[in-house]
């Protein structure tokens, strides 16, 4: 790669112009107290040297029995000391004053990168690249904008003393500080080059990385804990992890001793730049071109300016590096949906009569080539109970996630009454549909926000969550708590309680229960309930959900059984529909799922 090439590739991977706009943007208050407290702080760090310099001037210029240097001394003791101690307070408050804006930086960031991550549709989570890029944004949200903007403030900080004691070497020899930065260059030149490898390295690296905080995850969770435990897998996932980071760290450190190889001549070659200005000055010293106080204020100027361009070179490169997971904050913030969410601004009608139809849908999912979905026409009309049967991979639970505008269809049309759904907001439409997912959440809430979850638009009404809980059976065991619908659900946290699988799905079957949505859907909503819960639940399924349209998904025929109309799924096709007496009677592929079966509770 050219040198200029070089440059222009640093400068976009730096970013810097967009940077301070986000920093200007996340706390524009503290980022001027930051910068104001930095200047004076270098100023000062400035007067006191200058002030340094005078006093060492007056001192070698007192003879023994001079009467008026004493007090010229002691006053610039004084001007010294107040300096030095004005000095420190200014760099203890600009130091607070970068930590708060670190902070702020940070919390800007990690709430826009949640903001985003959950205003992006599904699709976006099927894809790896973007969980790569997610995994370093969420980075960004941590302590890298705090030490980001504490090293470029550091840089600032570091040019500006750097132009102080330039001017003071200046007063020297003016070619002192060209001499010692030539000498200094190489060492910036290898940390931005290794530096340029590590971003690539790590950019690389990030699915490793994720591959690698995954079986951690399964090893410190308590997700998979039974079955580590009872499958003893506890040592495979082990060796899996440690030969990951095994891959990881030697790639990284192999990188680092490439680096550090190097660094040892180019810090070699500053060292004896160093050397080479002390002898410099030494014989001008000896040729009287220098004064003392000029030669006592080089011992003291110069190691600084040395220490600070060295500073300076750490501090571009420590930028550098870290500038990839601000700049992956702001490629996560650039993805846009599919959609736009916010174009669409029709109201939905509010008539109660209203028939959700499927038109010729069909769905290919976005990473994959193979049709799920294929001319798909079913109508979901108010009040009625339509159920959805089909074998595993049918095209079922797709089609649910299409009639909530997770996706699109490919082709074809999902419509409300007549109107196509893409012309609501989708935030606003999915409201019209309660759902209880096959793997739906266990929130680690209380009960009662568990089932508040179901409309959160609205204040908590607790009547309502108690009638909701009735009606999904969750009652019971939630008023037999302590603290009822108070009670934190689940293990995680303090005071949690942990409730059976039915359980968790009967809260789940609540929220969608205490939603004040038009059409209600049930994913295999009662495959974990007992035989007696799941019948009550069915037997007077039309009393729970009101005059509401309802999707029912089950592969047991005692909850289709209920439905007012049937459509049987096959490969993402529609291959029969009826009632369940109708499809009986024919004798085809529905009868064919339950032919086990009499009428009750059979499974296929
Ligand atoms: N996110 C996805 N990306 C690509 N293909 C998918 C995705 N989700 C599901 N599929 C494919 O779509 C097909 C239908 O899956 P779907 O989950 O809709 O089936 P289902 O009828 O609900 O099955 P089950 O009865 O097991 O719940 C499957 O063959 C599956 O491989």
């Amino acid at each position: 790669m050219s040198i200029r090439r070089k440059i222009s590739h640093i400068k976009h991977s730096l970013n810097l112009p967009r940077i301070i706009s986000l920093v200007k943007t996340a706390a524009p208050r503290w980022l001027y107290i930051s910068l104001t407290l930095i200047v004076l702080e270098t100023l000062v760090f400035f007067a006191s040297l200058y002030l340094m310099k005078l006093l060492i001037d007056i001192v070698a210029k007192t003879t023994l029995h001079s009467t008026e240097a004493p007090t010229e001394i002691i006053r610039f003791v004084i001007l010294s000391g107040v300096a030095g101690v004005l000095y420190f307070v200014l760099r203890s408050f600009s130091a607070y004053s970068i930590e708060v804006l670190s902070t702020k930086v940070s919390e800007y960031i990690n709430n826009k990168v949640h903001e985003k991550a959950v205003d992006l549709q599904l699709s976006f989570y099927e894809s790896p690249s973007y969980y790569n890029v997610l995994k370093r944004a969420l980075e960004a949200g941590t302590d890298k904008p705090g030490l980001l903007i504490t090293t470029l403030i550091e840089i600032v900080k570091n040019f500006l003393s750097l132009a102080a004691v330039a001017s003071v070497l200046l007063l020297i020899n003016w070619l002192l500080l060209p001499i010692i930065t030539l000498f200094v260059l190489p060492t910036l030149l290898i940390r931005l080059k290794y530096s340029r490898k590590l971003n690539i390295l790590r950019i690389a690296q990030t699915s490793m990385e994720r591959k690698s905080g995954y079986f951690s995850n399964l090893i410190t969770t308590d997700t998979a804990a039974k079955e580590i435990r009872t499958y003893s897998l506890g040592g495979y996932l082990r060796q899996k992890f440690s030969d990951i980071r095994y891959t990881l760290l030697k790639e990284k450190l192999s990188l680092s001793l490439k680096r550090t190889q190097l660094e040892v001549f180019t810090t070699a070659l500053s060292y004896i730049g160093i050397f080479f200005c002390i002898g410099f000055i030494a014989l001008k010293a000896v040729s009287g071109e220098t004064s003392t106080g000029d030669i006592t204020l080089f011992l003291v100027a110069f190691p600084q300016a040395f220490t600070l361009l060295q500073h300076i070179a750490a501090g571009v490169s420590v930028v550098y590096q870290n500038s990839i997971y601000i700049n992956s904050a702001f490629e996560l913030l650039e993805l846009q949906n599919h959609f736009d969410q916010h174009a669409q601004q029709e109201c939905i009608p509010s008539d109660e009569s209203v028939s959700i139809r499927l038109n010729n849908v069909r769905f290919t999912y976005p990473h994959s080539e193979k049709e799920t979905l294929s001319g798909i026409n079913l109508t979901i009309p108010s009040g009625k109970i339509i159920g959805l049967v089909g074998l595993n991979g049918a095209g079922k639970s797709t089609l649910i996630k299409l009639l909530c505008r997770l996706y699109d269809p490919t082709e074809g049309q999902i419509l409300w009454g007549d109107t196509d759904i893409r012309a609501f907001e989708p935030q606003h439409y999915r409201k019209q549909l309660g759902i209880v997912f096959q793997d739906f959440n266990k929130y680690s809430f209380t009960a009662g926000e568990n089932i508040f979850f179901g409309n959160i638009n609205d204040p908590f009404n607790l009547a309502r969550a108690k009638d909701a809980a009735a009606k999904s059976g969750a009652a019971s065991f939630i008023e037999s708590f302590p603290n009822a619908y108070d009670t934190t659900m689940g293990r995680t946290f303090e005071d949690g309680r942990e409730v059976s699988i039915g359980q968790w799905q009967k809260l789940a079957l609540a929220r969608c229960f205490y939603s004040d949505a038009r059409f209600l859907i049930f994913d295999e909503a009662s495959s974990a309930l007992d035989a007696v819960s799941e019948k009550e639940l069915f037997s007077t399924f039309r009393e729970r959900i009101g005059n509401r349209g309802a999707v029912i998904i089950s592969h047991r025929r005692s909850a289709i059984l209920h439905a007012d109309y049937i459509y049987v799924l096959s490969q993402g096709q529609i291959i029969e529909e009826g009632t369940d007496e109708q499809l009986m009677q024919r004798n085809g592929a529905y009868a064919n799922l339950f032919k086990e079966s009499t009428t009750e509770a059979a499974d296929y």
